[in-house]
């Protein structure tokens, strides 16, 4: 993945400095052919500083997005913006050189360049604003890990079930309203027979990716164990609460993969021995136990209605036999 990475970026540092060589080239000897060169005294000097400056800047910020963006949509745009942007400098610049007026097409030709250019540009930064603000929500949920504790979990990033517990006991304790959903991914073992341990650890950091950036950003999610991970929903009413379980679930199917969603809320019901004193920790350690609980009969029956077909597309027929 990282070497085709790498090798995308090379070709496309290749392909953007070898077009910028040859119109550095072609123009000028077109022109060379076509019309005379002005006579020194005719040059503006200054027009030339001035477009040769706007020309020089606009490569270096292409140089800089071609060699730090990765590649994809908003990349593409805000290359072939700056590539036309600086195309549309450079024939301004030649004009200041060569005597164009006899050049119809020419004329014609080298204004449409930079407004077309700046038109792109202007898109992609709208795309790259949209695609900051999941970058940020992203940081932001993980910058909260950060800030309250240390990070335990070294494969997703994500904090662990007693990170977890410390953060709802606070937001119990402050009787903020929450919503609590567990995510178990089903038959995960298999995922790892067929698959491999690798490709297991490489589906978990993505979905944990994944929750950090559909989540919203006052929530949570930790990795509670193996394939399983818990979500804090803070000021969750419980309609929203199961949509998100709903939304959840069916997202999950874009890793081609199924789990099964619980969720809880918290109510006097479930408190210990019905006991309304009891404080937010106790409170807390009964809601996760309502939501294990809930897993463990949503687990049961699964695999007592049926033996489901493969929730992983590249699962062997073999695994159906395990259900047995
Ligand atoms: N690749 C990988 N696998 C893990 C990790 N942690 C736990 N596992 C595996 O996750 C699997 C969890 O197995 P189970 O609890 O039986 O869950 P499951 O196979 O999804 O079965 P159901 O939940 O009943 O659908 C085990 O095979 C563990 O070895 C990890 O960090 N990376």
């Amino acid at each position: 993945m990282c070497i085709l990475g790498t090798t995308a970026k090379s070709l496309r540092l290749a392909s953007v400095y070898g077009l910028s060589l040859f119109i550095l080239f072609i123009v000028p000897l077109y022109l060379w052919q076509s019309t005379a060169a002005k006579m020194i005294a005719e040059v503006d000097w200054l027009d030339v500083a001035t477009e040769g400056a706007l020309f020089v800047l606009g490569m270096c910020w292409l140089m800089v997005i071609v060699s730090v963006r990765p590649s994809g949509r908003v990349t593409n745009l805000l290359i072939a913006g700056l590539s036309s942007y600086c195309l549309g400098c450079y024939l301004d610049l030649l004009d200041e050189i060569f005597i164009v007026k006899t050049l119809p097409i020419y004329n014609w030709f080298e204004k449409m360049p930079t407004p077309v250019g700046l038109l792109v540009l202007t898109g992609g930064l709208w795309l790259w604003r949209d695609e900051q603000t999941v970058v940020n929500r992203q940081l932001q949920t993980r910058e909260q890990f950060h800030r309250e504790h240390q990070l335990t979990d070294s494969l997703t990033l994500l904090n662990d079930a007693k990170a977890f517990e410390h953060h709802l006991v606070k937001q119990l304790s402050q009787n903020q309203s929450v919503g609590l959903l567990m995510l178990d991914v089903d038959y995960f073992h298999r995922y790892n027979k067929n698959q491999g341990v690798e490709e297991g650890d490489k589906l978990l950091s993505q979905l944990a990716l994944w929750l950090s950036s559909t989540l919203r950003n006052q929530d949570l999610v930790c990795r509670y164990a193996g394939d399983r991970f818990v979500i804090l929903l803070r000021g969750a009413i419980p309609s929203f609460v199961s949509v998100m379980a709903e939304q959840l679930q069916h997202g999950i199917k874009a890793f081609d993969c199924s789990a099964t969603v619980v969720w809880t809320l918290p109510s006097p019901k479930m408190l210990p021995l019905q006991n309304s004193t009891c404080t937010a920790k106790e409170e807390a350690i009964a809601l996760l136990q309502v939501l294990n609980q809930k897993m463990s009969q949503q687990k049961e029956l699964r695999v007592s209605e049926a033996i489901a077909p493969s929730p992983f597309n590249t699962l062997d027929k073999s695994a159906a036999s395990e259900l047995n």
